[in-house]
């Protein structure tokens, strides 16, 4: 029984060092996960990995079945989630191909299925989200970027947008005006779900992009292909140095 999960995103479709010993098909009371749960053993430790975009990057942020794919983990025995998330860089700090641990978020995202207390209820539950996430895990994983001399921030505040369009400058004005250093796609609601369910939940984003209006001119799907490849290689540093501290 795996007690970690790695949630992959975009750059993060499969984990290159998990030893794979086999793939679990969950069915959920919210529909389908993106995939099936991959059980294996990463640097020491058993993790069970999911791709948050599907195996092959198929399914849409704003389509992702975020209630699935965290009910699932769960139902294995999963407490601790470390989301791996690409994101544009709103901060003049939040440069791309580096690592973030952020330590809030904002969520614009509207639409998604984003609570499991809804329905036939006993009782109505409002978790607090003070911290929305989990301080120790933060930590670890700062610890471990410093272990190993990757230069992350470790903090920041994620702007949670609908996409799947990239943003406009205005909107990235607005967002900065917030008080966002980072935006990506996926970050609500899986982070308040996570805290509904009760399990640890934090991210190590990396820096695909200049958010809009903060580079040279357009975004291209190069820029954020060629900063993930970079990027992605500290995520497996850091996640390699994190595995024995968990
Ligand atoms: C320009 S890539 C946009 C895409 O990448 C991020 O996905 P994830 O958070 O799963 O790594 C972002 O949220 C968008 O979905
Ligand atoms: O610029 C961006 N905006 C939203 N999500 C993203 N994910 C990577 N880059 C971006």
């Amino acid at each position: 029984m795996s007690e970690i999960a790695i949630i992959g995103g975009t750059g993060l479709t499969r984990l290159g060092s998990l030893e794979i010993a086999r793939r679990e098909v969950i069915h959920t009371p919210y529909g389908e996960p993106s995939g099936p749960v991959t059980h294996g053993h990463l640097f020491g430790r058993d993790v069970a990995f999911i791709p948050r975009h599907g195996p092959g990057h198929t399914i849409p942020p704003h389509q992702v079945n975020y209630r699935a794919n965290l009910w699932a983990l769960q139902h294995i025995g999963v407490s601790r989630v470390i989301a791996v998330a690409a994101v544009g860089g709103i901060g003049d700090e939040m440069f791309p191909a580096r690592l973030v641990i952020p330590d809030q978020i904002i969520d614009y995202t509207w639409s998604r299925a984003h609570t499991f207390y809804e329905g036939n209820l006993k009782q109505v539950t409002h978790v607090d989200f003070t911290e929305p996430y989990s301080p120790d895990l933060r930590q670890a994983m700062i610890q471990a970027c410093i272990a190993v001399g990757i230069d992350a921030v470790g903090h920041g505040t994620y702007g949670a947008t609908q996409g799947p369009r990239l943003e406009s400058t205005a909107e990235i004005n607005r967002l900065a005006r917030d008080g966002c250093d980072l935006v990506g796609m996926t970050g609500m609601p899986e982070a308040g779900l996570a805290r509904e369910l009760g399990l640890s939940y934090a991210t190590c984003a990396v820096v695909a992009n200049w958010a809009a209006g903060r580079g040279e001119g357009e975004i291209t799907m190069d820029e954020v292909g060629r900063n993930l490849d970079a990027g992605m290689r500290d995520v497996a540093r850091m996640l390699e140095a994190l595995m024995p501290r968990l």
